[in-house]
């Protein structure tokens, strides 16, 4: 168990992402490094199985517990864990829901959250309600004391940039339904940019295959826990179901987190010049590190940044299609959070297991484009872009 209320010095987020808690792990060598520690069981002398700290790795493994305690220090939780994928991080939490129970979640949404979700209210007997969570008001319309068990957030959600008021959904949560838990996915700011559990979520998890691995080469996923019975909850749930991650894909993660502080500095600092340039070119950009959008003040209050994604509609899906296809510096592939910068058309690939007649009702533009903004020169970033929009027929104004 993690214990956040050491008295050792607070340092910023950026160096205390660099130094891992040596006591975290019990290495005879001193390694610089975590040891990988590759193993299935572990030995232990006692007939009654008792005597080591680890059994099987199914249950614990020390180069896991490596990663979630420093995770758990970097995300402010009472406990981390690191399971196989983002989306086996909302299936273990969505275990913590019964049948009966109901589960309000937004409109916008990661696609592959929507068709767990839907899969959840077809065959499990819980109900889903997908709400505009811009609205505190309609969050809370659906909120029912008996019945609401998890509130789901994205915020920014992927692909709009929709911002819910974190602060405000908790207090009415926590207020009307006891037995309720607010659940962030803060995939799109990373626990650099935005603490949702100091917001007040009750669970924050991710997709540590974006912005924590950070380089393409890992799939991972992160859950922090505010309170410890619901931390005991969770772990039985991965121990039962086999969900932890791996020795080598825990110790990679590891790796790509320690950067993580000076990665999305430069990724944003990049994105906020795209955005701008965009918004010059006369496109709807959805991005809240820019001043006209409507929703900056609000995301200031909750974060440290905007992050580095972005999307933006020209108003013609074709047009869209001949701007991604023209890009070369851009990659045409999903994900997003990573060292190169990446451009999809979401309703084609991330969210095209949304059925198109639900997109249309939820209002998500087919022409919709989104830019994953990585470490590049933005030079570079920009004029690949601005070929990219010549080519596909679109006037490039100059800059002023
Ligand atoms: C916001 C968000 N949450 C969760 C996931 C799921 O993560 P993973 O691909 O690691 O399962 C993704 C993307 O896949 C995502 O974009
Ligand atoms: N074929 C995959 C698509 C993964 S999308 C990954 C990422 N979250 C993104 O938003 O780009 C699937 O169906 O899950």
């Amino acid at each position: 168990m993690v214990d956040t209320s050491s008295s050792s010095p607070r340092y910023h987020l950026a160096t205390e992402l660099v130094h891992i808690d040596s006591d975290a792990v019990k290495d005879n060598y001193n390694a610089a490094s975590v040891p990988i520690y590759q193993t299935a069981t572990f030995k232990t002398s006692n007939a009654d199985g008792s005597g080591s700290e680890y059994d099987y790795s199914r249950s614990g493994n020390p180069t896991r517990t490596a990663v979630e305690v420093h995770l758990a220090k970097i995300m402010k939780a009472q406990r981390a864990f690191v399971v196989s994928t983002g989306m086996t991080a909302l299936d273990v939490i969505l275990r913590l829901v019964k049948h009966g129970q109901e589960i309000i979640a937004g409109d916008d949404l990661y696609g592959g959250t929507n068709r767990l979700l839907t899969y959840v209210s077809q065959y499990g007997g819980i109900k889903v309600h997908n709400v505009d969570t811009t609205s505190v008001d309609k969050v809370s319309a659906r909120l029912d004391p008996v019945k609401t068990r998890l509130v789901l957030l994205e915020s920014p959600t992927n692909p709009l940039i929709k911002i819910a008021d974190i602060r405000a959904i908790v207090s009415r949560v926590h207020n009307t339904c006891p037995n309720a838990l607010v659940v962030v996915d803060n995939t799109m700011m990373s626990p650099y940019l935005q603490n949702t559990l100091e917001l007040g979520a009750d669970i924050e998890y991710h997709s540590g295959t974006k912005y924590l691995a950070g380089h393409h080469d890992l799939m991972a996923g992160v859950i922090g826990c505010a309170a410890a019975a619901v931390a005991e909850q969770v772990y039985f749930v991965i121990n039962a179901s086999g969900s932890g991650l791996g020795p080598f894909d825990s110790w990679l993660l590891l790796r790509g987190v320690k950067t993580l502080g000076i990665r999305m500095e430069k990724q944003q600092s990049n994105a906020m010049l795209i955005a701008a340039f965009l918004e010059a070119q006369g496109f709807r950009v959805h991005y809240p590190g820019l001043k006209s959008s409507p929703q900056y003040e609000l995301h200031r209050s909750m974060s440290s940044g905007p992050g580095a994604v972005l999307s933006f509609e020209t108003g013609d899906v074709a047009l869209s299609e001949r701007v991604v296809e023209s890009a070369r510096l851009w990659g045409i592939s999903v994900s997003f959070g990573c060292i190169n910068s990446l451009i999809s058309m979401p309703c084609k690939m991330s969210h095209a297991s949304i059925p198109a007649e639900v997109r249309k009702q939820r209002h998500l533009p087919e022409d919709l484009i989104r830019l994953c903004v990585g470490i590049e020169h933005p030079d570079d970033l920009i004029s690949d872009l601005a070929s990219a929009l010549t080519k596909a027929g679109v006037e490039v104004k100059a800059k002023d």
